[in-house]
């Protein structure tokens, strides 16, 4: 297998050691007699530089004619040279070109309107950019596997294909399924709720799809759904639990990627350094918050966007509010009395907005039927769930950490589109 460019610049190669490297031109400049090219690899990029009698005039000719993204295979010995990006360069030895490319339709994301990028996506994702967005994803999402083992979580495989929404009808996707009709999963959480009477504590990490008719920098059509689900955990055990998870996958995803989320103009340190307790209020508490700060909002609403970065305003912590009204809040959230639910959401800071949604689970079926009633939909369309209270029922808690939301937050991207390789959205399913 070839040298990686990462190993080559961490000094692992003796200066006038020969190697091979596999890679793609990021940029060439000839003058005929002496190349020099930037190439790169999935670990970096390094300088090679190919002199007229050091290689074959073929070899020559061919790097005199490389451009943007052509792939090849380069032979040289390793030089160390500060003037070099990364402080080495390889001369060449050998060189061949594997794959052409004429006319590379991207040549720097700041020329091209997002569109334009949008469409090309299967080729915007080669650039240094979207590399460090989906290095950083790969850390979150290990470390979250990493963090559910050491915590005694199982992990499970729930449905996509599903008969019944989870958080109302209205972002649910059909789909044709043989002679009948099926959606794609909003969350795993009610599948999820059924295996722990097996398991006790499991979680998923799955697609979920919200058919939302939004148009936000925080919304996907389809996203990755980090979800847990515990019995015999009450709502304030959960929170303490979330600051746990949260903090493990932020100090690892910034400790292993450190220099990728430097790159996308992210804060590491902060990442690294963020510790429990995150601050906790009430909605009551943030409701007053707000009205405080001069927004019209009423007891009763749901927070949106606009209220949820001001409220992150008053803090450099993610925060948890706990305890919304039950009217805003999905069918299966505990009553707490006094017309509200043991819920809980983390609102990260700085206008990054929702990133957890939890809550304990109502465990008297007659209020779940009631409350599917109440929302729209017909209880006998939720039998299934409803026999999870009719036999061996334990309180029992959950929630849903959105993959985009948390590296958007982790790196401090603009748009939650960037999180993923590929974005659907209200306007977009291509390519
Ligand atoms: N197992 C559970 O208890 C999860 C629960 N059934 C649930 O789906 N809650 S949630 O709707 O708040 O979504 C959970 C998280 O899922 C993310 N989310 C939710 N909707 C989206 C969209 N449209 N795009 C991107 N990310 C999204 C966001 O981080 C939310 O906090
Ligand atoms: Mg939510």
């Amino acid at each position: 297998m070839y040298a990686k460019i990462k190993d080559v610049l961490s000094g692992r190669f003796a200066d006038g050691e020969e190697v091979e490297i596999g890679g793609w031109v990021v940029k060439n400049r000839s003058s005929g007699k002496i190349v020099f090219t930037l190439i790169r690899d999935a670990t970096g990029e390094m300088q090679v530089t190919t002199r007229k009698g050091n290689v074959c005039d073929e070899a020559l000719k061919v790097a005199d004619a490389l451009s943007m993204e052509c792939s090849v295979i380069v032979k040289g010995k390793v030089r160390t040279d500060p003037r070099a990006p990364g402080g080495k360069e390889l001369l060449a030895t050998e060189l061949k070109l594997i794959g052409t490319s004429k006319d590379y339709p991207i040549f720097g994301r700041e020329e091209h309107n997002p569109e334009v990028l949008l469409d090309l996506r299967h080729l915007h994702v080669r650039s240094k950019e979207l590399v460090a967005v989906m290095k950083v994803k790969d850390a979150v999402l290990s470390a979250c596997r990493e963090w559910f083992r050491a915590n005694g979580f199982y992990e499970v495989t729930p449905p996509i294909i599903i008969s019944s929404a989870c958080e109302g009808g209205s972002t649910l996707f059909e789909v044709k399924y043989f002679e009948d009709k099926a959606y794609l999963s909003q969350s795993a959480q009610l599948y999820l709720e059924s295996l722990i009477f097996g398991l006790e504590k499991v979680y998923s990490i799955t697609p979920s799809f919200r058919a939302e008719k939004s148009r936000t920098t925080r919304h996907l059509a389809e996203y990755w759904h980090i979800e847990g689900e515990m019995a015999w955990m009450g709502l304030y055990e959960m929170i303490d639990m979330l600051e746990s998870l949260v903090c493990f996958v932020c100090n690892k995803a910034a400790e292993e990627r450190y220099g990728e989320i430097k790159l996308i103009g992210g804060d590491p340190e902060y990442f690294k350094a963020l510790k429990p307790p995150f601050p906790r209020i009430t909605y009551d508490d943030a409701i007053k918050a707000l009205q405080a700060d001069g927004f019209s909002i009423k007891w009763g609403e749901d927070f949106g966007t606009h209220e949820e970065r001001q409220l992150s305003t008053h803090y450099d912590k993610p925060i948890f509010v706990t305890e919304y009204p039950a009217e805003v809040k999905a069918f299966y959230m505990k009553d707490a009395g006094n017309g509200k639910v043991l819920n809980v959401d983390m609102i990260a800071p700085k206008g990054f907005g929702e990133v957890i949604g939890a809550s304990e689970r109502e465990t008297d079926l007659r209020i779940i039927e009631e409350r599917l009633r109440r929302q729209g939909e017909d209880p006998s369309k939720y039998e299934w769930y409803l026999d999870l209270r009719r036999y061996g029922s334990v309180p029992h808690s959950g929630f849903g950490m959105g993959a985009e939301r948390l590296v958007r937050w982790i790196c401090g991207l603009e748009h939650i589109r960037d999180a993923i390789p590929f974005p659907r959205t209200i306007s977009r399913s291509y390519p």
